[in-house]
């Protein structure tokens, strides 16, 4: 039996529902709530001693995270009623001349563990690469760079670039900034305007890579926006401490990393190393669980890829990555690489939360 369509779907209570439900902006703040509720004492999150192990006794304490529950709590349960995007869909920008690999890692890796639809926002050059290494990505080959465009055209080509994201921005429940994006001026300055236009629709931005470069250098792009994500390595921790705070970085006390947090207003920090930190301004949670000896390039996309919203989100993201390095690397010891990495996730998150037929 066909089911009904037209004037009587958009009028009858449960189909209305239903279109709500599918709404990405229902989506988004379905995650949001996921990730903001007060966690329960099942979830393990809780900054509160008696629930998560006391790391280090300093003036900020840091606890370690029970990073399977937080997997379990905020996996979305696999619904025969839902439709193509419900999962969700997520946007790289990112890719260049230089850098293909990192767009690719950060997207595949999404739809590895569970989204729908991962689009890659890329320059020509980089586009039938990235298209060439998978089918599964919709890749938009309309980033420009300097050497590719006229002084006299750059005002155009900008708008022309911002209107063209702008047309699918609407549709992502969250944007990935900088993977393998470069450094050159007049691309970075077209992904500020994309920037400042996903903010006031509220779209979660996670911003690593070459992004990292943008924002430290433009704080302004992420000061007070609560649904941005800023996931350094050492040495871009390292410049946005040199940057925003003015000092030298200290490895050492979890002070400085909220310190940070604060000053630049409302972000979430993820800094990535030997231990995950992740700091909302208030509190530093951790994620120490062994991943794998190997640092090849690649593995900070594939967490790029994988976070979500705010602090449960990076730490899900983490757990699932250092599980399925340490099984990539459990198989390939020294030759393992990120591709070897990304074939792991999925059952990196099979073992915690088991798919039902
Ligand atoms: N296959 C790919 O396409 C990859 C592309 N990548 C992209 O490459 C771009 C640049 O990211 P990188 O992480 O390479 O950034 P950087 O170019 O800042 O760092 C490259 C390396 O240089 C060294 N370095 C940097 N700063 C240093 C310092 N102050 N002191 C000592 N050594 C220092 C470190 O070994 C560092 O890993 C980003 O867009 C990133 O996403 C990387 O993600 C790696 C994989
Ligand atoms: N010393 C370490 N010991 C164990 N795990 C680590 C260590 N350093 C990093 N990692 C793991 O590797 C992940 C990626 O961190 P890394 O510092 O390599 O990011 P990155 O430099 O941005 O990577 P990319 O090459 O993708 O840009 C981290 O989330 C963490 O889980
Ligand atoms: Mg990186």
């Amino acid at each position: 039996m066909s089911r009904p369509t037209g004037a009587w779907q958009q009028h009858h209570p449960q189909y209305r529902g239903r279109m709500w439900a599918a709404s990405p902006t229902f989506r988004r703040q379905l995650i949001l709530l996921r990730t903001l509720l007060p966690p329960n004492p099942a979830a393990g999150c809780s900054s509160s001693p008696s629930s998560s192990l006391r790391v280090r006794a300093m003036a900020a304490t840091v606890y370690e995270a029970d990073a399977e529950a937080v997997v379990r709590r905020i996996t979305p349960p696999l619904d025969r009623a839902r439709h193509k995007g419900q999962a969700g869909k997520i946007a790289v920008i990112g890719g260049c001349r230089e850098y293909t690999g990192a767009p690719y890692f950060a997207a595949i890796s999404a739809l590895k563990v569970g989204a729908d639809l991962s689009h890659v926002f890329c320059t020509e050059d980089a586009a039938t690469v990235i298209k060439s290494y998978s089918p599964e990505l919709i890749v938009h080959p309309i980033l420009e760079e300097s050497y590719s465009v006229r002084d006299d055209e750059r005002g155009s080509v900008s708008s022309k670039i911002l209107t063209e994201v702008a047309k699918w921005m609407e549709r992502f429940d969250c944007i990935v900034v900088g993977p393998g994006l470069g450094r050159d001026s007049f691309l970075l300055d077209c992904v500020s305007n994309i920037m400042r236009h996903a903010r006031p629709a509220n779209i979660p931005t996670v911003v690593d890579g070459d992004g990292l470069f943008l924002v430290t250098n433009n704080p302004d792009l992420v000061e007070g926006n609560s649904l941005a994500i800023l996931t350094p390595n050492v040495y871009e921790y390292k410049r946005l401490v040199q940057k925003v705070l003015n000092c030298d970085i200290d490895q050492e006390t979890p002070e400085q990393l909220i310190a940070l947090c604060q000053k630049i207003g409302g972000v979430t920090i993820m800094r990535k190393g030997k231990e995950d930190l992740i700091c909302d301004g208030k509190t530093v949670t951790q994620v120490s669980t062994y991943g794998s000896p190997r640092r090849c390039g690649g593995q900070g996309d594939i967490l790029a890829g994988r976070v979500n919203p705010m602090t449960l989100g990076c730490i899900a993201g983490s757990l699932l990555l250092r599980r399925a390095a340490s099984l990539a690397f459990e198989k390939n010891k020294r030759s393992t690489v990120t591709t070897d990495i990304i074939e792991f996730l999925g059952k990196s998150l099979e073992d915690i939360c088991p798919a039902e037929h």
